[in-house]
């Protein structure tokens, strides 16, 4: 690891090497380690913006010329900075960032390298649609290699095998995907962009800049909101073609950088004490908390659930969770559920056409897929979509016209749906809860392949979620039984009239 504080400081990259070491960390690979009690505060070193590797700091988008760049789509998506990374590569130790480069994994527990056998492991979990293999590779055959073909003086064909293959695509992907930074242009300061919008690469460094708050967020990349997700999936995976023109408010992908040495810190939840910081030459990681002698310096990639870090990074994480949960796991979890199964739960019950509703649903709340995380309650926006998909015509017709979504009133009716729904759910994984924990259970005496136990453990997660839920739902369904039931007994007892009640029949 010394190699890499000798290129970075060869770079101008200041590191404190009293302070902090880069070590073997079992079970997180590489980490950074405090070597002495840290402050709050404390400047752990400081990255010019020029080592910053992006399609900005690159030159082989100057090389290729921006009409050429453009003409191959590679200012759109991840391409471009696939392919920067992979020639700045083939470029030996003539790059500037070949002392960084080499630092880089060259392989990954993410399941785009899994075998059938270990995705098989995944049904039903939010990972198996998002992993975009396919969609990578159609971006490498429409887009990489037709650049690549087209331009033996950057591209020497003899090089091809070995730096351009479709595996070094998808591991240069992977090495983005989990480790890249969102660095936008610095804004402050006189504007050197001409008047059509270009920048040489070099001329655009200085401008890098990234809003804090957001950076930090997304640090490690990208972890972070859900458009950078999206645009990640996206980009990095590709979107499907109907997409494609869709994207003018996406990020601009040329903010996506490599950042030499902050990508040497781990991450867990809640386990932050380190963060990025922005200035207009350089960028800083310091840390937010004190650390003691011995500890490990956490950044955060924006604490997603376990299903997206087993995606993107390759772990998960396992900390104590909080009621109504209990044991180990990711406070962060979701599950993820579709609209569909609150359409086919209503109509089992609701004669009326429902295709208008849904229509109108998917118009104005946008939303197909409800998101329940580890508090195991309801999704407001699935209470009023069931109550939409049972609304009579006369109340329906005014919801339209206001176009306002129903109010998220939890009935009878919605419990219902809930409970179906999430019966359907639980039924899309291909192994019970109770399979799950036995595996669990057995874990120590029969240790599974680190895929398996990944897996295993994404989808004991999840549903973990759709049973608490469920649970709760019947505690309502049993409250709201009871408090008919004594109802009708004071009413009874009143000597009123008794009114025959599901579940609770009035007795003589
Ligand atoms: C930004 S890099 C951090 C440095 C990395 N450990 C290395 O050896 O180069 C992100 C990768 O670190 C690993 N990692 C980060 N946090 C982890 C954690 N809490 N548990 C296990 N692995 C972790 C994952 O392999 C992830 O893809």
């Amino acid at each position: 690891m010394s190699d890499l504080f000798q290129w970075f400081q060869s770079q101008n990259g200041d590191v404190d090497i009293t302070s902090l070491t880069i070590a073997d960390i079992p079970g997180h690979g590489r980490g950074a380690l405090a070597l002495k009690d840290l402050p709050e505060g404390f400047t752990l070193f400081t990255i010019p913006r020029e080592l910053t590797l992006s399609t900005r700091t690159s030159s082989l988008p100057g090389r290729i010329g921006k009409p050429a760049w453009k003409h191959f789509g590679l200012d759109k998506g991840w391409v471009g900075l696939i392919l920067c990374i992979m020639w700045e590569e083939a470029q030996g130790s003539s790059s500037k960032w070949s002392g960084y480069l080499s630092s880089l994994p060259s392989s990954f527990d993410t399941p785009m390298f899994w075998n059938s056998a270990d995705l098989q492991e995944l049904q039903g979990t939010a990972v198996v649609d998002k992993i975009g293999k396919e969609q990578a590779e159609r971006d490498y055959n429409g887009k990489l290699l037709p650049v690549v073909q087209s331009r033996v003086d950057l591209f020497p064909p003899e090089s091809l095998s070995e730096h351009y293959t479709l595996h070094r695509y998808h591991l240069t992907g992977s090495r983005i995907l989990s480790r890249s930074f969102h660095v936008e242009p610095w804004m402050g300061g006189d504007d050197d962009v001409s008047d059509d919008g270009s920048q040489g690469p070099d001329e655009a460094v200085a401008k890098m800049d990234v809003d804090a708050e957001r950076s930090v967020v997304e640090t490690g990349t990208i972890p972070g909101s859900s458009e950078t997700t999206k645009e990640l999936n996206d980009e990095l995976e590709g979107p499907t073609d109907d997409e494609d023109d869709e994207d003018e408010d996406a990020d601009d992908p040329a903010d996506v950088a490599m950042v030499p040495m902050a990508d040497m810190l781990n991450a867990r939840f809640g386990s932050e004490n380190a963060k990025l910081f922005y200035e207009e030459h350089h960028l800083k990681m310091v840390t937010t908390k004190p650390i003691k002698a011995g500890e490990q310096i956490w950044n955060t990639y924006g604490d997603p659930p376990n299903s997206d870090l087993l995606r993107r990074y390759g772990h998960v994480d396992l900390v104590p969770l909080e009621p109504p949960l209990a044991g180990l796991g990711n406070p962060a979890d979701i599950v993820e559920i579709g609209a569909d199964l609150a359409v086919f739960a209503a109509k089992k019950d609701s004669p009326e056409k429902l295709q208008d509703k849904i229509d109108w649903w998917l118009e104005v709340a946008n939303d197909d897929t409800f998101v329940i995380g580890t508090d195991c309650q309801l999704p407001e926006e699935l209470v009023s979509f069931a109550r939409l998909l049972f609304l009579p015509r006369d109340e329906w017709e005014k919801v339209r016209q206001k176009s306002k979504l129903p109010k998220p009133k939890i009935d009878a009716q919605v419990l219902s749906v809930a409970e179906d729904v999430l019966s359907r759910r639980i039924n899309e994984y291909s192994t019970t809860i109770e399979d799950d924990e036995a595996l669990l259970a057995l874990e120590n005496a029969q240790p599974l392949s680190l895929n398996k136990k990944h897996a295993l453990i994404v989808r004991h997660g999840e549903k973990r979620i759709l049973h608490g839920t469920l649970q709760h739902v019947n505690q309502l369904q049993a409250q709201a039984q009871s408090s008919i039931g004594g109802n009708n007994k004071r009413k009874n007892r009143d000597g009123a009239e008794v009114s025959g009640t599901k579940g609770k029949k009035a007795r003589s």
